[in-house]
């Protein structure tokens, strides 16, 4: 695709000072910009970027949404209904850090991605290989495993983004090349199931910074990035924005 989706996740970050220093700056950015970009607050703050955003381009997220669609006795939960509800566009689905600390798993992941569907929310499905796994030469048959949830997916709405875990929060950018090959095989694989990859962003995330932002959005395939640390800094988040 050729307009490129930027979408800052703040991760267990914030509070509400500064949330609203953030955005203020956010909404500066030239009105091109902000058309393409997205921000993921904790869920604690839906509710204030919600209201912070209403009635500008910029895209609400949200980092997570439970598996259970309808209300009920899911104590702790935010359902996809709830988050349509605070005008969420957006749903991570699948970040590494929920697979890694929360033990999602493709079966749950499904379930997810079922409650954004029936939502009309546009997940991001997160998918990526470890470093362990990149060194046995298994990064493809690990990526082509978390696109596998995608089978059974029959929603339209969908941007998928690939975060190589070895790059997330570590400094350490993949490759160039690594990430056309990745993003290529994923728009293959995508195609081969049906789906129009020209249809579906894929975007890059994992260490993607102010000063290497222009080199990742010019690798053919690249779509857009997930933007993690560099998100809580305005003019570092800018840059990165007016990169795309
Ligand atoms: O969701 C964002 C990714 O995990 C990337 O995080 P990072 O930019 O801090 O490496």
């Amino acid at each position: 695709m050729s307009e490129k989706l930027v979408i800052g996740n703040w991760k267990m970050n914030g509070r509400t000072g500064r949330n609203a220093d953030l955005i203020a700056a956010l909404k500066a950015l030239p009105a091109v910009c902000r058309d393409g970009v997205g921000v993921a607050p904790p869920a604690a703050y839906l509710g204030q970027l919600g209201a912070a955003l209403a009635g500008t381009p910029l895209a609400l997220c949200a980092q997570d949404v439970s598996r259970f669609a309808g209300d009920g006795a899911y104590t702790g939960e935010v359902s996809a209904a709830m988050l349509a509800d605070l005008g969420v566009r957006y749903v991570l689905v699948g970040h590494s850090e929920r697979r890694q600390y929360f033990g999602e798993d493709n079966t749950v992941l499904a379930d997810k991605l079922e409650a954004c569907r029936q939502s009309g929310l546009t997940p991001v499905l997160c998918v990526g290989e470890t470093l362990a796994e990149r060194e046995a030469g298994a990064a493809l048959t690990v990526i082509r495993s978390q696109l596998s949830v995608l089978e059974a997916y029959a929603g339209r709405a969908l941007v998928v983004a690939y975060e190589p875990v070895w790059a997330i929060g570590t400094g350490k950018v993949a490759e160039t090349g690594q990430i056309e090959e990745i993003h290529q095989e994923i728009k293959k694989w995508l195609l081969q199931c049906g789906r129009g990859a020209d249809n579906i962003r894929v975007l890059y995330g994992g260490s993607v910074k102010a000063d290497n932002a222009e080199a990742i959005f010019s690798v053919p395939g690249v779509d857009g990035a997930l933007v993690g640390g560099a998100s809580l800094d305005a003019e570092t988040f800018k840059s990165i924005c007016n990169a795309a």
